[in-house]
Parts: C-alpha cells; sequence; structure tokens
C-alpha cells in the first residue's frame, strides 16, 4: 500500500510505503506497484499511532465500566495503537495466574498493548517477573480506586525486584499522610482538590525517586499533575507522564463538571495548571498518558467522598493535542514526542514511535484542519461521557496497527477492525 504526498510532522511531504506489518519506505517519490493500492494523503498528517502508556480496561472485574473490546475501540477511534493496561483490575494482577487472566482478556483488543503488573502484600514477584510484563505499576503509594496503596517497605522490595530482572517501575506518587483531613466536612467537588494536596504528590514523587536512585531502578512517574512533582521527577533523573486532564483543565472546571471531575492525583489550580503546560510544551515532561480510568455516569454521581476517581482519556488525547498545536500552542513534532516518540524510547519499544522505514506501520492519517466538537455519547467508550465535553479535537480519518486498518471514519461512518492486538513484550 502506497500513502501518497503525506505531511509528516516536520512538515516534509513524503510517500510512504506499507508492506505487510512494516513501513516499508519513505521517500520524496515512490511509484505504486501494478497491484499497490494508493491513497491519496495531499494535505493531510500522517502521525506515528499513539503509544498510551496508561490505561484502565476494566476486565476482569468490572465490564459495566469498560471492556478490551470498547476501551481498545476508543482507543484505535482517538489515534492510540498501543495501550498498556494497569494491574488495579478484579482480581488485581499480582501474579501469574492473574496474569495470565487478563492475558485472556487481551484477545478482544484491535491495537497493540501491554500488561502491567502491581504489588499488593501478596503479590508474587517471581512468577509475575517471569511473565511477558509491560512495567511493574502503577505500583500505588496511596489508595487510588482498586485501594492497592502500600508501605514503604514493600515499595521498596518491589523496585529492587523488578530492577534486577530490568523491568522499569511505574508509580503512582501520593503521599496520604500529606492529605488534608480538614476538607472532610465539606461536600463540594472542589474539596477533592483540596484533600488531596499537591504538597502530598511532590513528598511521594522524592520518596520514589530515592528509592529509584538508590536501587538503580527506572522509575516512571505516572500522573505527575503539578510542577512541583514534575521537577522532582527531572531533578532525580526520572521520567514522567501528564494525562490530558491535568494539562487542559483545573479546579476552576469543577462548576462544570462537578463530581464527575474526581481523580487521582485531583485537578489543581489554573496557576499549577500553567506551570504543568509549559513544562509539556518545553521537553521536560517526556510523556502524555491518559490514565483512561472509565466508571459509569451512575458512579460518578455520587457524592464527592463516594464517587469513584478517574475519568476516561483514551479517545480524546491525541485528538485534543492536535487541536492544541493546531492554535499554535504545541508544535507537530512535540506531540509526536510526547505521544509515539518518547514512549517508545521510555519504555523500549525500538519498533515503534516514528514515521520510519523498518518501524511497525501504526499510523494515523487526520485532517489538521478538521475539528469536531467532542462530545461523549458519540465516543466509542462505554462509559457514555468525557470530562472535554465541548472541546474542539482533530481526529482520525484512519487508523492502522502494522499495516491493518483498525478504525475508518469516512461520512460521519465509523468501521472498526478485527481484534488483531499483540503484547508488545511477547514479541521478539
Ligand atoms: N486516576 C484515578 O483517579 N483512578 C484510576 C486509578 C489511578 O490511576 O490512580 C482508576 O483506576 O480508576
Ligand atoms: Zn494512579
Ligand atoms: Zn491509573
Amino acid at each position: 500500500m502506497l500513502i501518497a504526498n503525506a505531511t509528516l510532522v516536520d512538515g516534509r511531504q513524503r510517500d510512504v510505503r506499507v508492506a505487510g506489518e512494516r513501513i516499508a519506505a519513505v521517500e520524496r517519490r515512490l511509484s505504486a506497484g501494478a497491484d499497490e493500492t494508493t491513497i491519496d494523503a495531499t494535505g493531510k498528517l500522517l502521525l506515528p499511532g499513539m503509544i498510551d502508556a496508561h490505561v484502565h480496561f476494566r476486565e476482569p472485574g468490572f465490564p459495566e465500566k469498560e471492556t478490551w473490546a470498547s476501551g481498545s475501540r476508543a482507543a484505535a477511534a482517538g489515534g492510540v495503537t498501543t495501550v498498556v493496561d494497569q494491574p488495579n483490575t478484579q482480581p488485581p494482577t499480582v501474579d501469574g495466574e492473574t496474569f495470565d487472566e487478563k492475558a485472556t482478556c487481551t484477545t478482544d483488543s484491535v491495537v497493540d498493548f501491554g500488561i502491567n503488573g502491581g504489588v499488593t502484600p501478596d503479590w508474587q514477584p517471581d512468577e509475575l517477573l517471569d511473565r511477558p510484563l509491560f512495567a511493574l505499576g502503577e505500583v500505588f503509594l496511596a489508595d487510588s480506586t482498586g485501594e492497592m496503596g502500600i508501605d514503604a517497605d514493600l515499595f521498596a522490595d518491589a523496585v529492587t525486584a523488578a530492577t534486577e530482572r530490568g523491568v522499569p517501575v511505574t508509580v503512582h506518587a501520593e503521599d496520604a499522610t500529606r492529605f488534608d483531613a480538614s476538607t472532610r466536612d465539606r461536600d463540594d467537588a472542589d474539596a477533592w482538590s483540596a484533600f488531596r494536596t499537591p504538597e502530598a504528590e511532590r513528598a511521594a514523587v522524592e520518596r520514589a525517586c530515592e528509592v529509584g536512585r538508590d536501587t538503580g531502578a527506572q522509575l516512571h512517574i505516572a500522573h505527575a499533575s503539578t510542577p512541583e512533582g514534575i521537577d522532582a521527577a527531572d531533578s532525580m533523573e526520572m521520567t514522567c507522564e501528564v494525562t490530558p486532564h491535568h494539562l487542559l483543565l483545573s479546579r476552576e472546571d469543577y462548576d462544570d463538571l462537578g463530581t464527575h471531575g474526581r481523580m487521582n492525583p485531583p485537578l489543581r489550580s489554573e496557576e499549577r495548571r500553567e506551570g504543568v503546560y509549559e513544562r509539556v510544551a518545553d521537553g521536560t515532561v517526556d510523556l502524555i498518558a491518559t490514565d483512561h480510568a472509565p466508571h459509569t455516569r451512575e458512579e460518578k454521581d455520587a457524592g464527592i467522598w463516594d464517587a469513584p476517581s478517574g475519568v476516561p482519556g483514551v479517545e480524546t488525547a491525541l485528538p485534543l493535542l492536535l487541536a492544541e498545536a493546531r492554535a499554535g500552542r504545541l508544535d507537530y513534532e512535540r506531540v509526536r514526542d510526547l505521544t509515539a516518540a518518547n514512549p517508545a524510547a521510555v519504555f523500549d519499544l525500538p519498533q515503534k514511535g516514528r514515521v520510519e522505514a523498518g518501524k511497525d506501520a501504526d499510523l494515523v492519517l487526520v485532517d489538521p484542519d478538521a475539528t469536531r466538537d467532542i462530545r461523549g455519547e458519540e465516543l466509542a467508550t462505554d462509559c457514555g461521557w468525557t470530562p472535554f465535553d465541548g472541546f474542539e479535537g482533530v481526529f482520525p480519518e484512519w487508523t492502522m496497527v502494522r499495516g491493518e486498518t483498525v478504525y475508518e471514519r469516512t461520512d460521519g461512518e465509523e468501521r472498526f477492525g478485527a481484534a488483531i492486538g499483540e503484547n508488545v513484550r511477547s514479541r521478539e
């Protein structure tokens, strides 16, 4: 297949040949072979598919929130070609048997995937680390959905075990001893942000990075939400990710979002949000990952102390970032780095993350000037809502995983491909 006259993120116009699962050539001009299909990509932007290193698809355990079928379709519709699933399912992914159970669910995935393993007091490190694991994580330093928070000793042991096996560790860094219990008598949604303080994040990032440094670990801070957290990770030479919601939403949005805006770590002040944005734009932040954490509308409609934490995001991340680029607030190469090239580099996926000959043909084609308003009920995720309702997004015309079209939108009609997703750690 020949994708003709595509614009790449650096502005070059190129013809791109896909042969089988791979990108065979990227050249100024390629001529189509006798039985080669040609796609005219004039005026269109061709990007490497997003690698979302942090999603919560809810199987096994909570198929009413999301399944591997619905979650992976949401990914494909949002230009995500690889997802990394987190361990706080039911049962939690903490040993060989539960890893294998999770792996069975992934056979419904239309996109490539990684499976993370977690840490609880009865986890089985030897079995778990023997499996084709993507990373150990997210390791919870404080309770979040699934109540998998662990103490300092177990954390240090877990980081040591993973590092001995050359496995990276991703960390949910909040320190519950620094939460502000005096907010507990409030019942407005903003109380959640007042409760889980910025200080709790900074302290936990520092502690985690110290353990990482002492053990020689490859440590990655999940969903950093404050400039202080990002700077702490950066100064200790650890990597970090930021979510689209901490990049684009703040405490000022609780008026619209109410309890639907509850997540961990929580939304921060507008001033901190701007500080986070600067660090994403200037490259201090390594990557964007969504922490796609779907819960049903009914669950989210509970009071602020009872609603579950988490918001969906896998389907809207790349479209939102492309809209930011279109508005001139980020450049397209930065978007490519944050969503594809850097996650591939940080998590050692040499076959992914760039539009280059020899790489997997994980590709997304967009019309950079065609924006669409995001509407929760129109999305492929099963949860049926989004915190970005009414935001503009630049959505894919099609998404390809290893040469197979897994999503296509023509005249508003969407079509999804077969469940061809593979574990990125199982391939040679
Ligand atoms: N971010 C959240 O608020 N929730 C996540 C768990 C997590 O990432 O902490 C979930 O699984 O619902
Ligand atoms: Zn988390
Ligand atoms: Zn998470």
